[in-house]
């Protein structure tokens, strides 16, 4: 599999990297949360910055380095994909720029808003890479999991859009929603490209234990609050890997 290598972790090579949700109003929550999460196994930390209250930007720093020498993915997630806020597109990208400026490692960008902004996204897109940072391009559905054809181009078209790692997590109604997520993943993977997936919810679970059979790279944990259905505790999920 190729790799990619964000600080001293490299996805791709060896068990999934387990990331730790911090879903914190507050500076003083937020590195309280990061404390914690460093008594946990977690590869990397997921600061959601929608659930975050105060100045984002002047906070980043103090987050970025309460988390060393996890790296720090930064997530904005949108109401329109199971987020706490609503942004404008401009503020999304120019937010995600800055940043990228204050050395974010990792950022996440959904695929639908550059897909409806494209022009803007690319331009972000290549500002973020010429800063260094490593990008997850993402999609989510939290009420039902796609078709397999569906799936596989949204993985293709965040390849276009230049994505490091490309990210899905979808709900599953059934069984055989879960296979079809996986069977997408398998085709998406082909090659040897690391991508990440997920089915959310009970159902789920066994994708955030053994994605990694399928071609994912990262999966998600808990410390506390978990950010999405299914999420198992990261000491659980870590003597399970
Ligand atoms: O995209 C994802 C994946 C996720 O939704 C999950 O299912 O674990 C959790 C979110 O915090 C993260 O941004």
């Amino acid at each position: 599999m190729k790799t990619v290598q964000v600080g001293g972790v490299t996805f791709g090579a060896g068990k999934m990297k387990i990331c730790v949700p911090v879903c914190a109003k507050t500076l003083s929550e937020a590195l309280e949360a990061v404390r914690k999460i460093h008594t946990t196994p977690a590869d990397l930390i997921e600061w959601r910055l929608d659930y975050f209250e105060e100045d984002i930007l002047s906070a980043a720093k103090a987050v970025f380095e309460a988390a060393d020498p996890l790296p720090v993915l930064c997530t904005f997630r949108t109401k329109a994909e199971g987020g706490e806020r609503e942004i404008a597109p401009e503020d999304y990208f120019a937010l995600n720029e800055a940043l990228a400026v204050l050395g974010a490692p990792m950022l996440d960008l959904e695929l639908m808003l550059c897909r409806a902004h494209e022009e803007r996204a690319r331009q972000a897109i290549d500002a973020l890479h010429e800063k260094g940072a490593v990008l997850v391009l993402s999609n989510h559905d939290f009420e039902k999991t796609p078709p397999r054809a569906v799936l596989v181009e949204r993985y293709a078209q965040m390849r276009d859009l230049n994505a490091d790692l490309p990210k899905i997590a979808v709900m599953p109604q059934s069984q055989r929603d879960v296979m079809v997520l996986l069977s997408a993943m398998t085709e998406a993977s082909a090659g040897g490209a690391p991508l990440i997936g997920i089915s959310m919810g009970e159902l789920g679970k066994v994708t955030r234990v053994r994605g990694g059979a399928f071609g994912s790279v990262m999966t998600f944990a808990s410390k506390g609050k978990a950010s999405a259905p299914g999420q198992i505790d990261a000491e659980t999920l870590a003597s399970m890997l």
